[in-house]
């Protein structure tokens, strides 16, 4: 891993406040990437699989982690969230949303699990050709973490092509936009889960967030996301 600072703390903020996504470059090597992506094949890891098609929410499918997580994943969400938490507070403080964030994610984590969302989050996916994720949002439970992270573990310059990492925001009485966010192999994107402040006129008002992947034309691609609230 990385030393998760490939972004300067107040670049990371900045991003995040601007446009509600922020990349940290090269989070993990392309050999981080490579153990990563072999994980899917080996069950033992993995609580539960999903088929997008069956569920309407895409086509390809994805697997989440059992606890405990492999050290790498334990690692990341851990340093993440230390680094995130205090932009989530703030965010929830432009909001009006009273709920604030420990600076330590086991504290964080306690609270979902004393609220029955104790599942492991963490996830992989897999995509191969014609398959896509439809625009969504990984909300499990009452207690939500505003930011999440997905980290792409393929190489697009060599393992397949389309596929790619679609943002939309949807303002009050406005067409909703997209972004696609231009993703290299081991490259991260921190992105809003739900919701995110807006400097208006008037002060702030609030945006919804949605993210999918494009449809692939060719090849495999693996991805790893990290979502700091557990599921119910
Ligand atoms: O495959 C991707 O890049 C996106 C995965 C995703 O939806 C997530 O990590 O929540
Ligand atoms: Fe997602």
């Amino acid at each position: 891993m990385n030393a998760l600072l490939p972004l300067s703390a107040s670049e990371l903020a900045d991003d995040l406040d601007a446009r509600g996504w922020s990349i940290l470059p090269e989070l993990l090597s392309p050999a981080d990437c490579t153990a990563l992506t072999a994980l899917y094949d080996a069950p033992a890891h993995f609580r539960s699989q999903v088929h997008m098609a069956r569920h309407g929410f895409g086509r390809g499918e994805y697997r989440y982690f059992a606890y405990p997580l492999p050290p790498m994943i334990a690692d990341l969400r851990r340093a993440l969230y230390a680094r995130l938490a205090p932009i989530a507070n703030r965010w929830h403080e432009r909001m009006g949303l009273p709920v604030r964030f420990p600076a330590d994610h086991g504290e964080f984590l306690a609270r979902c699990h004393a609220a029955g969302q104790r599942r492991p989050t963490p996830l992989l996916l897999r995509y191969g050709p014609g398959d896509y994720n439809c625009l969504h949002q990984d909300l499990y439970g009452e207690h939500v973490f505003p930011l999440q992270v997905a980290v792409l573990l393929s190489d697009p310059a060599h393992d397949f092509a389309g596929g790619e990492f679609i943002l939309t925001e949807q303002r009050p009485r406005m067409q909703s936009r997209a972004e696609v966010v231009p993703l290299a192999q081991g490259d991260a994107v921190v992105f809003a889960v739900n919701q995110r402040p807006v400097t208006g006129s008037r002060g702030d008002y609030r945006v919804t967030l949605r993210h999918g992947v494009s449809a692939l034309r060719a090849g495999c691609r693996h991805a790893l996301g990290i979502i700091f609230h557990d599921a119910a």
